[in-house]
């Protein structure tokens, strides 16, 4: 009973108390993608998979990463994923994986995997709701100490609890990374969930396959419960170009996000606030959209109110501003695209399109695609979709996702693909692929992408490009096999055929003869029944 509250009497505000984003999240596992034990050890190893390989190339790193996968009880698995990024620094690394809601991808408008910073400290928490167990995480930085956390969520107060910090020597056995594969920088993170491990569609086995197709020049090694070792190899030194990080465009950003703005800019005049904060404003422009908006430009920008902000916002769709710098993506462009497909899939044909960036919001965006065919690939009827946000694979929620909807809006048949209904048959995989700086994901889970018309209309573009490619192939092929048949059957009669041509050929004029072929195959080919 709190101090000072009778029996029988409520504390101030009766029921009600704040709720905390790890208590939010724990009663709400599902809307992060632990619905289940066979999705949730999916979700742990994306997780960790897609932060390191962000945290590899964020300093032009070639990513090694390892998952190791143990059943240690029924529905238990031990799992643990070593990478060879740039490590975590000392003050970091309990935060990271014991508090919901940090990280450092959030607040930069630029590509990367992650985005919300939710992804790990959520998977640390599943390990700790689902098996009562803290998360252990080793980090080196060149040059620095390994350190050694052993990290429990307090839920309550979404704030870290440390039950072990030391550092640990290369030298001792507990040094992460079995001496087979030392990483002088990286991070090993080991944690105990209740799971599922299967094999199948959805499985971690398909989403490193998915993974290892996006991302080529990462070498990535599963090891399963039963020992058995899968090697992704990599076929690329090449890393795509590393995205820079761009301000917000006046197009598209919302007015709550132009308020705080506004209170945080140092900005002295409203004219240097447009030009400091957002990208593609200069001076002229800035002038224009204050002079359509009817406010001073010399004004202090926290002098504006919520109604004049909102007016600022209006007169800048007036106002013809550059689109957004497209710098700050990084697609895998078409021949990465193209290794990626080829070394997974093993097909007959492959076309790969990266189309030019564009807008939606005023968020840059580049969409690419890749249709794969025959080969390896067996036609099981209907086509294999492989979707990816920012490299990463996309295995639920299908169909509501923007890939779906464009690749239903394509006429394959008008490519010589036979369809059923508006979806392609054969044995194709039609692999799609959506850089942005801001994903716009249907929920927190990170599993589709809304239907925007800007996306799906550039995913139909592309699409219709390489289906066109893909289909001249499948004409061209059809043409040989047209002439290939023709003569084989020309060839299968020419032992019959050739001592009737040879009786006939000093004889008679062209009607004569071909009235003699017709005759001679009526007959079987035999000269003697002329
Ligand atoms: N293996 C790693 N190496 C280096 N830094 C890491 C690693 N894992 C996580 N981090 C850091 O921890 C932060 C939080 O990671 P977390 O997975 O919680 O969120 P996120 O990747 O930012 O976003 P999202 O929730 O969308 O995945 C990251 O932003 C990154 O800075």
């Amino acid at each position: 009973m709190p101090n000072g509250v009778e029996e029988g009497m409520e504390a101030e505000g009766g029921d009600h108390r704040e709720i905390s984003v790890a208590e939010f999240f724990e009663k709400n596992k599902h809307l992060l993608g632990f619905e289940n034990a066979q999705k949730s050890i999916i979700t742990v190893v994306k997780e960790a998979v897609d932060n390191s390989l962000d945290a590899c190339e964020q300093d032009d790193i070639l990513p090694e990463v390892h998952v190791i996968i143990d059943e240690y009880d029924d529905e238990k698995c031990r799992v643990e994923i070593r990478d060879n990024a740039i490590g975590l620094d000392r003050e970091t690394i309990p935060k990271v994986f014991g508090k919901l809601l940090y990280g450092s991808k959030f607040h930069k408008l630029q590509q990367s995997r992650g985005q919300q910073g939710i992804g790990i400290s959520a998977s640390a928490m599943y390990a700790q709701l689902t098996t009562g167990e803290p998360v252990t995480v080793y980090s080196k930085q060149e040059g620095e100490p390994c350190h050694k956390f052993v990290v429990r969520i307090d839920t309550e107060k979404n704030e870290p609890e440390i039950l072990e910090d030391e550092i640990i020597e290369p030298e001792s056995d507990e040094f992460p990374g079995d001496k087979d594969y030392f990483f002088d920088h990286g991070t090993t993170i080991e944690m105990n969930i209740e799971a599922k491990y299967t094999r199948g569609h959805h499985s971690v086995r398909n989403y490193l396959k998915h993974t290892a197709i996006m991302n080529p020049y990462a070498r990535v090694v599963l090891k399963e419960p039963d020992g058995n070792k899968i090697e992704y190899p990599r076929v690329s030194k090449e890393l795509p170009e590393k995205p820079k990080e761009i301000k917000p465009h006046l197009h598209g950003v919302e007015l709550g996000v132009v308020l705080r703005m506004v209170d945080n800019s140092n900005a002295r005049t409203v004219s240097s606030f447009l030009q400091k904060e957002f990208t593609r404003v200069g001076r002229t422009s800035a002038e224009q959209v204050c002079e359509e908006a009817e406010i001073e430009s010399g004004r202090r920008p926290n002098t504006l109110d919520k109604d004049e902000v909102e007016d600022l916002l209006k007169a800048a769709e007036n106002v013809k501003l550059q689109s957004p710098p497209t710098d700050c993506l990084s697609p895998i462009g078409e021949d990465l695209m193209e290794k990626g497909l080829t070394k997974e899939l093993n097909p007959e044909f492959t076309e790969t399109i990266t189309r030019k960036p564009t807008v939606y919001k005023g968020n840059p965006f580049q969409v690419e695609v890749g249709l794969a065919w025959g080969g390896d690939i067996e036609d099981e009827g209907s086509f294999e979709e492989l979707r990816y946000a920012n490299k990463v694979p996309l295995l639920y929620k299908k169909s509501a996702c923007v890939t779906t909807k464009a690749i239903e809006n394509v006429s394959w048949n008008r490519y010589n693909i036979s369809q059923t209904g508006n979806r392609p048959q054969g044995p194709l995989y039609i692999s799609i692929h959506i850089a942005s700086v801001w994903v716009p994901f249907t929920s927190e889970g990170k599993e589709a992408v809304a239907n925007y018309d800007p996306i799906r209309k550039e995913m139909k573009l592309a699409l219709q490009e390489a289906g066109r490619k893909l289909g001249k192939y499948l004409k061209r092929k059809e043409r040989r096999e047209i002439q290939e048949k023709k003569k084989r059957q020309l060839t299968s009669y020419a032992k019959e055929m050739a001592p009737a041509i040879a009786a006939l050929a000093d004889e008679g004029n062209e009607a004569e003869m071909e009235d003699k072929i017709q005759q001679l195959v009526q007959n079987d080919y035999n000269p003697e029944q002329l």
